[in-house]
């Protein structure tokens, strides 16, 4: 099964998106189960700003940039701000244990606002928004690790994700979080030519075809499930996509499971599948223009045709030194050839599409995460989830498009690929080609749509576009805050 995404439905330029947060009143359900009475209380998230971390912070000694991240923690505009601690967050001893030796001192705003909404009890639906990079995983692994009775040995929580990659990353998670959590058992549950037998353990984590399979193969036992979890769930949800699958798996799912959906986009038109699939759900929601990540700073090349963008993004490669990158460009064939070319131009690249076997994949992605490949040249099939802390600079060699209408613009998913970058706090670049007017205009109305800025980069002036990227990325080091993770979130 390809796991490849597909784009969400249609936003046009001439229809803009209303205002998520005017629109959707947060509520807290005291309710027994899902579908009871819900009591309206102020759950929302505020809007994300990362104050003080412009190319200006990169410029200060070593020691400030050590305290970024604190800083940023405390800063109550900022997505990553908390009041509480881990430990006013009713998590048991195991887990705890879990949290701090991954080194996170302190929740996200997503974290410490979900956490509690999620741990209650009786347990009730969860729709949750955050930016990208803010730690929607640990707020749904926390919960899922919570509710697990591991005397049980039977699935009780169930994980979807939309790419055979993400769904490895989230594993690698859980079992992090998990690791002094006695005798948990987490599985995956993505294409595997080599499975043989049921799948056993307390927690699974898969893609929606291959979980659909599973248990119609009744390797997989859905009858214990308590929790699941829909992670990029505007994506999962969306009709031209996942969104049958999705629901063919929850219709084979105990009636009260809870339903938990996270995302960093839920665009309009996947809303009220959002609200069916969740029903009478929490939601912690934000506005589109609340969504960028100050973090990342958004650039573009004004290139003359194909060509131009090829020779532009080569001379690019030539002149920097980055620590890790991601090339996202539309199609298969484009990752391809432009990996042949770069190959052939004396770079060292790799790529990764839909059109890969699985194990070819799995080798791909775990070199990019060691470091070992440096560039990775793929399609949407990595724009969502994906987290690679290194990763300092996002290429939208293509403006992201949609299918229907065809070539309109897709503000969710360049949102998505360019937070790749910028992940906690860190600092990136997002460097979009433009090859002609179509792309211009999708650029155009994309930027306006999130109300971000974006600053263009000459083609004929190499030392300006090294001096601008560099005032962002002074080095590898700098894009770095201190709080330094022992974790990378593979699944190894
Ligand atoms: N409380 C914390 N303290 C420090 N680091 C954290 C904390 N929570 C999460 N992180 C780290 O932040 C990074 C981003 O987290 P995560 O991948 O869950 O983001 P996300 O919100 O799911 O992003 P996306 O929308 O792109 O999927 C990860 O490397 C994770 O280890």
């Amino acid at each position: 099964m390809s796991s490849e995404t597909s784009p969400p439905p249609a936003e046009t330029e001439s229809a803009p998106a209303p205002d998520l947060a005017s629109r959707i009143t947060p509520k807290e359900t005291e309710a027994p189960e899902a579908e009871l009475e819900t009591d309206m209380a102020q759950a929302s998230l505020d809007g994300g700003h990362i104050a003080g971390l412009g190319g200006s912070a990169l410029e200060e000694p070593e020691f400030d940039v050590e305290l970024k991240l604190s800083d940023l923690q405390a800063d109550p505009n900022n997505p990553l701000y908390s009041v509480k601690a881990f430990e006013e967050l009713n998590l048991s001893p195991e887990i705890l244990k879990g949290i701090s030796q991954l080194n996170f001192r302190k929740p996200s705003k997503i974290q410490e606002r979900a956490l509690p909404l999620l741990l209650r009890d009786p347990p009730t639906n969860l729709i949750g928004q955050s930016q990208s990079g803010t730690g929607k995983t640990a707020a749904f692994t926390l919960n899922m690790l919570s509710r697990v009775d591991l005397n049980l040995k039977r699935p009780q929580a169930l994980v979807l994700a939309p790419s055979r990659e993400l769904a490895r990353q989230i594993m690698g998670v859980v079992q992090a979080m998990g690791q002094f959590v006695t005798g948990l058992r987490v599985v995956s549950a993505v294409p595997d030519p080599t499975r043989k037998g049921p799948l056993e353990g307390h927690i699974v984590v898969g893609t929606p075809g291959t979980v659909m399979d599973l248990i119609r193969r009744r390797m997989l036992d859905p009858q214990g499930l308590k929790v699941l979890v829909l992670d990029e769930a505007d994506n999962m949800l969306d009709q031209q996509g996942m969104g049958d699958q999705c629901k063919r798996v929850k219709s084979l799912l105990p009636r009260d499971i809870q339903v938990v959906l996270f995302s960093a986009t839920f665009p309009e038109a996947v809303e009220k599948y959002a609200l069916h699939f969740a029903p009478n759900a929490n939601e912690l929601r934000l506005k589109h223009d609340e969504l960028t990540v100050e973090g990342i700073k958004q650039f573009f090349f004004d290139c003359d045709g194909e060509e131009h963008k090829y020779q532009t993004l080569v001379r690019f490669y030539g002149l920097m030194t980055i620590a890790s990158s991601i090339i996202f460009v539309k199609r298969r064939d484009t990752a391809a050839e432009i990996e042949r070319r770069m190959i052939g131009d004396g770079h060292k690249v790799a790529q990764l599409t839909g059109a890969l076997e699985g194990a070819d994949r799995d080798k791909v992605i775990d070199s990019f995460r060691t470091g070992e490949a440096k560039v990775l040249i793929t399609t949407n099939v990595l724009s969502r989830g994906i987290d690679v802390q290194s990763v300092s600079i996002v290429i939208n060699y293509d403006i992201p498009e949609l299918e229907r209408p065809r070539g309109a613009p897709d503000p969710e998913t360049y949102l998505h690929r360019i937070g790749r970058t910028g992940r906690f706090g860190r600092v990136g670049v997002a460097i979009n080609f433009l090859s002609d007017a179509a792309s211009f205009s999708r650029l155009q109305s994309i930027t306006s749509y999130f109300k971000a800025e974006i600053t263009p980069l000459p083609t004929d002036d190499w030392d300006e576009v090294e001096e601008q990227v560099k005032k962002v990325i002074k080095s590898s080091r700098a894009g770095r805050t201190t709080q330094e993770m022992n974790m990378d979130g593979s699944a190894e």
